[in-house]
């Protein structure tokens, strides 16, 4: 066990620390804070949700002087919610230190922007597009940034942001200390990790599965026209607290959506092509838990960070091992369990032990809930909702009726009928999908991992050993000591020398957007 006492650290980022619940290190936060703490290059990997952005964040917010009036570091993540959210968590960490931090992303008023920036942030986090716009109106100067880290940089690749990242890099002086990280390192990032980083050190913690260990996982075997039916019936019976939908298009999100409130689920979805203030809106709904499942395209796959998430379902299959990877772990974090679903058609199966040969994981298949099951899940959750009634009382309005009933009724009788009402008729609203075409398995070397190098001796617990006092202290669900699936293996070998050839071709884009070319189906996420 690390603390974060035993860093050279300030006592207002201590403090800080403590203030966000943090008790001790996690794995990559005990190996990377020192090494950052040095201003060495860094290329740091390790598993969803085991606290990455306080890895490079604690040592970049310790290199800045509080009264500095220059712009000092520079993130750049792919997505917009992703900014924010590393720009909240910056902001957290150095709040006693009263350090500036400020997200600069595509979609939000320019002006206002600039406005922003005469405030002389010394921490800038941003989407490549957008900061790119921003350096050549010289609204952003880079002459005096000493940090840069890249969060998420395959996925900015994969988006078609290799130019952009290139033209900002090389605009930051030399003399700089350049920090990379992600849960997954396909073999694109060694181009960009040669070309720009001075000899870094690797930083990694993955035990054998990529994925987080505390997910997991299964997939059902569904035809792509029952796919709806399923996926209510899994909501109903896993009752999640808050459930993350991806699906492959923003089409499929839309009408995914909408056949979620039809049913009477509250739900929303959430892709590029959506207005900045709209995506704004569906995020802060997920996040205070006005909408239980969010509805997404890719868009939301990476590094998000929102407690209470319970299950990930893959309505459809990525194409990617590493999209696999990202979009499940966005359930189990910060030593919480998840559940993470898959629905996979028939002619998808191929494409799945392709991806469980990547990630090292063999997921069981599970049967589809029956009606009954979905049912009984229902049931269960208003009985809850019922007894949670009991105990908070003031119910003394309430109290004259039914005892009137009850000299006329049954109780049992009467009780049941209550449940019924409150469970409803499931709203039969007819729910016609657009169907996708299934994905076809692509082959590639199986290693999801960099350079083929051997995984570091993960001496983490499970869990990617977290210890905080939010998480509720250890035993029963969502507690975190020790506890291990012994899930790990699943059967493959490992093939040390090798890792998968990467033939990542950037997928077309279909968002208008001309500037850049390589961009992916839903690259207006920037
Ligand atoms: N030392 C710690 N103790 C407890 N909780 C922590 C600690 N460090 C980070 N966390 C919390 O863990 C959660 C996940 O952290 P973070 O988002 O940085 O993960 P990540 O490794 O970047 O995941 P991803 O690969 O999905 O981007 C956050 O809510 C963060 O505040
Ligand atoms: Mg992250």
């Amino acid at each position: 066990m690390t603390t974060f006492a035993e860093f050279d650290l300030e006592p207002k980022v201590i403090q800080a620390i403590t203030e966000l619940g943090f008790e001790e290190a996690t794995p990559i936060q005990a190996k990377s804070i020192p090494i950052a703490l040095q201003g060495k290059d860094m290329i740091g990997q390790a598993q969803t949700g085991t606290g990455k952005t306080a890895a490079f964040g604690i040592p970049l917010i310790s290199k800045i002087a509080r009264n500095d009036e220059k712009i000092r570091a520079l993130i750049m993540a792919p997505t917009r919610e992703l900014a924010i959210q590393v720009a909240e968590e910056i902001e957290k960490l150095s709040r006693f230190k009263g350090l500036r931090t400020l997200p600069i992303y595509g979609g939000q008023d320019i002006v206002r922007q600039i406005r922003a920036l005469k405030k002389k942030p010394q921490i800038i986090i941003g989407t490549p597009g957008r900061l790119l716009d921003h350096i050549n109106r010289k609204t952003i100067k880079l002459e005096d940034v000493n940090t840069v880290v890249l969060d998420e940089a395959d996925e900015m690749l994969d988006m078609g942001f290799m130019e952009d990242i290139q033209s900002i890099l090389k605009q930051v002086p030399d003399e700089r200390q350049t920090m990379l990280f992600s849960a997954t390192m396909p073999p694109n990032i060694k181009r960009l990790a040669e070309q720009f980083l001075k000899d870094p050190e690797h930083v990694s913690v993955i035990p054998k599965q990529v994925s987080a260990p505390l997910i997991e996982q299964a997939y059902i075997e569904v035809p792509e026209r029952q796919k709806f039916e399923a996926l209510s019936r899994l909501i109903d019976m896993e009752s999640p607290e808050l459930a993350i939908v991806f699906g492959r298009t923003k089409r499929r999100v839309d009408e995914l959506a909408e056949a979620l409130q039809k049913r009477g689920y509250s739900a929303d979805g959430l892709h590029g092509d959506l207005s900045q203030n709209q995506r704004d809106a569906v995020m802060r709904k997920f996040r205070d838990g006005s909408i239980d499942v969010l509805v997404a395209t890719d868009v939301a796959a990476r590094g998000l960070d929102v407690s209470g998430v319970t299950h990930v379902v893959n309505f459809d299959l990525p194409q990617d091992p590493e999209s696999y990877v990202h979009r499940i772990g966005r359930t189990g974090r910060a030593g919480k369990e998840g559940e993470a679903w898959s629905f996979v058609t028939p002619r998808e199966i191929d494409h799945l032990h392709f991806i469980e040969r990547v990630t090292r994981h063999r997921i069981p298949r599970k049967p589809l809930p029956t009606l009954a099951e979905a049912l009984e899940g229902k049931q269960r959750i208003i009985a809850e909702r019922l007894l949670e009634a009991v105990e908070k009382g003031e119910l003394n309005e309430y109290k004259g009726l039914a005892i009137q009933m009850l000299e006329q009724y049954d109780s049992v009788q009467l009780l049941s009928a209550a449940l019924k009402l409150m469970t409803g008729e499931k709203r039969e609203a007819s729910i016609e999908l657009t169907p996708e075409d299934p994905i076809r398995a692509k082959r590639r070397k199986p290693d999801i991992r960099s350079g083929g190098r051997k995984p570091s001796n993960y001496s983490g617990r499970s869990n990617g050993g977290y210890n905080s006092n939010r998480s509720g202290g250890s035993g029963g669900k969502g507690g975190y000591g020790g506890y291990n699936r012994g899930k790990e293996g699943g059967g493959y070998n490992r093939d040390s020398g090798s890792r998968y050839s990467g033939d990542r071709k950037p997928r077309t884009s279909s968002n208008g957007e001309t500037r850049r070319p390589a961009r992916r189906e839903d690259s207006s996420s920037e």
